[in-house]
């Protein structure tokens, strides 16, 4: 590789609980990238933001905050586990990832001075190394020119199911009528925010995982990746 040219980016991007965690880090273990969670760390800004309590009208000290913040991403100890997340040199893990920490993260991530910080941590990571980065917008605006863009999408009531079980399976009381509400609320403030909102890329192929597992999807996209066309 010449010393202009960026390593590969992947992007998977879609609505809540659709299987955008799942699938990228096992893209990112199949080919060796790293697995880069946006979402990780929008969650973590969130965080700090409530702890510091700055109020969210306020642009400039939101920016002076966010200016100095640390948020590291440690690989998962295994394809199954989420992102370590650390705060400030804090590990925040399960902190930033109950149903309430995702709707705060949605809420100030639609901030500016929180988008802008944020855009260009993640895009640091795409120099150092191939990526294969999820979240909402990696597709549209953090990585434009990656090199394979996808879109995974499903109903919200399948997103809910998904995430019930989800939670379920790690011991938590659901409710999964307000877990579906939730998921449509989230999902109308991330796609209808005027900063990056929630948009599939026009060249990102899109991938309907209704009626598809895991492994489905995992081929689909590994099969394009390998076949080295794009699928825009
Ligand atoms: N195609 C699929 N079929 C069934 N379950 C899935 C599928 N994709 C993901 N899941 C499950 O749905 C849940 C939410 O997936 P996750 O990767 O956390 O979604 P996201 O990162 O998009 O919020 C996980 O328990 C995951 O195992
Ligand atoms: N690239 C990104 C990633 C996440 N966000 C925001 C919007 C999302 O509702 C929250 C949480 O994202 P996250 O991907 O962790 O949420 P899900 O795993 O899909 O439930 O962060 C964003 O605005 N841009």
């Amino acid at each position: 590789m010449s010393e202009t040219t960026p390593p590969p980016v992947i992007t998977i991007d879609g609505p809540a609980g659709v299987g955008k965690s799942t699938i990228s880090r096992k893209v990112a273990a199949r080919l060796g990238f790293t697995y880069l969670d946006t979402g990780a760390m929008y969650r973590a800004a969130a965080l700090f933001i409530d702890r510091l309590g700055i109020d969210s009208e306020d642009e400039t000290a939101l920016q002076h905050a966010l200016a100095t913040v640390s948020i590291e991403l440690l690989p998962a100890p295994d394809e199954f586990s989420d992102v370590e997340v650390v705060l400030n040199g804090e590990k925040v893990g399960a902190l930033i990832r109950s149903p309430a920490m995702s709707m705060r993260a949605s809420q100030l991530s639609a901030l500016p001075a929180v988008r802008s910080r944020l855009t260009a941590l993640q895009q640091e990571w795409g120099k150092r190394g191939a990526l294969v980065a999820e979240g909402r917008d990696t597709g549209t605006v953090v990585f434009p020119r990656a090199s394979y863009k996808f879109y995974l999408d499903a109903s919200p009531e399948i997103r809910a199911r998904r995430r019930a079980l989800q939670l379920h399976a790690k011991g938590e009381e659901v409710d999964e009528k307000k877990l579906l509400e939730m998921t449509i609320a989230r999902d109308r403030q991330d796609m209808e925010r005027p900063i990056a909102p929630l948009v599939r890329a026009t060249d990102a192929l899109l991938i309907d995982t209704s009626d598809k597992t895991i492994d489905d999807v995992l081929l689909v996209i590994l099969r394009v990746v390998e076949s080295g066309l794009q699928p825009g």
